[in-house]
């Protein structure tokens, strides 16, 4: 480890985060009663122009009327690119009461943007005497955004969760593709006449984790727009999940226990990991840096591995 440790990320539960347009209120309660860890109430990409204003009465009026439970409850506001996004934040933290946990950033390019979105309400805070402080959640989902993960994931100590959006993403990088996440067509290694398909959004995932992992925040992966293909999405998550990822989006509410099953560690890891711990526990009383469990060395660095599952699966079951 560095001179410079590495800081913890929240620990709380953020397994799946569900999405639901902020003008569509019919799905509010359906949404507090899900299995989802994060409430998304969207004003960005779901929401159409014309039912912005709407969608942001609703969601003030939901984050105080509907019982949200233990969920984190967060809002996406419009980007910084729009003519929206000043309105949903002064509206928010004027008028939405104080069971608004977090903002969620869309499109994020800079630090600046934080920075931006950050003096806002922190002027608002003050001058509204609200208690609790608002935490962010960013998206990376442009070109911008991934050449400058870095800074954004230090730009605010308000800054607690940052998802990949796969869609915008695509869009910016100039990606020939109308998928939504998951495996592309047209992205394999050919051998002896036998496609093999690579992932696309591996290298962008991963510089993620390292950014969020550097600053104390959690990892996410963003949406899978196919939502009647759940291999495709479990595929999607397990490969996230072994990154690092702590979570990922539901667009629809049948990806939630897609979500929720990779993202809590097995009865199994559990058990191997625990059983990881003893061997080493047994190796250090013998003086042994380094053991053997199940044929396979384990040594000093094997238990901060099987900390890491362990630690997850208390937290999740605390929660
Ligand atoms: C690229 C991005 O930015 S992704 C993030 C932004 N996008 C979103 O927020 C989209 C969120 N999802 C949705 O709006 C909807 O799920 C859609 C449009 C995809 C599909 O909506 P529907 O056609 O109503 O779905 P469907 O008929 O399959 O719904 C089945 C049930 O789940 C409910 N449901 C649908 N979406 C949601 C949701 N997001 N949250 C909770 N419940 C939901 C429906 O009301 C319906 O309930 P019922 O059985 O009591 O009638
Ligand atoms: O906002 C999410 C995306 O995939 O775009
Ligand atoms: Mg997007």
């Amino acid at each position: 480890m560095s001179f410079r440790i590495q800081p913890p990320a929240p620990a709380r539960p953020n397994r799946c985060q569900l999405f639901g347009p902020g003008s569509r209120p019919a799905l509010f309660e359906k949404m507090a009663a899900s299995a989802a860890d994060v409430i998304n109430l969207d004003l960005e990409d779901s929401v159409a122009p014309t039912d912005k204003d709407a969608a942001r009465a609703n969601i003030i009026a939901a984050i105080s009327d509907v019982d949200w439970g233990n969920k984190t409850l967060s809002v996406r506001i419009n980007g910084l690119d729009t003519p929206y996004w000043y309105r949903d934040v002064v509206d928010l933290m004027e008028q939405a009461g104080e069971r608004l946990d977090q903002i969620m950033i869309p499109k994020v390019g800079c630090a600046a943007d934080i920075y931006a979105v950050d003096a806002l309400v922190t002027a608002i805070e003050t001058a509204k005497g609200r208690a609790k402080k608002i935490n962010f959640e960013v998206i990376i989902e442009s070109a911008a955004g991934i050449a400058h993960v870095e800074e954004i994931a230090a730009a605010s100590p308000r800054l607690v969760a940052m998802s990949l959006g796969a869609a915008d993403f695509a869009a910016s990088m100039g990606m020939a593709t109308t998928g939504i996440g998951g495996t592309q067509e047209n992205y394999y290694m050919l051998r002896e006449g036998a496609k093999y398909w690579s992932d696309p959004w591996h290298w962008a995932q991963a510089a993620i984790v390292a950014a969020c992992r550097t600053h104390g925040v959690l990892p996410v992966d963003g949406p899978f727009g196919d939502f009647s293909d759940d291999e495709g999405y479990r595929a999607q998550a397990l490969r996230s999940a072994t990154l690092g990822m702590v979570g990922k989006w539901a667009i629809h509410p049948k990806q939630i226990a897609l979500a929720n099953e990779v993202f809590t560690p097995s009865e199994a890891a559990v058990t191997e990991a625990r059983e990881i711990l003893a061997a080493m526990e047994e190796a250090k009383a013998k003086g042994e840096g380094a053991t053997v469990y199940k044929g396979r060395l384990v040594d000093i660095a094997s238990i901060k591995q099987a900390e890491v599952i362990v630690r997850q699966s208390e937290m999740i079951a605390n929660s």
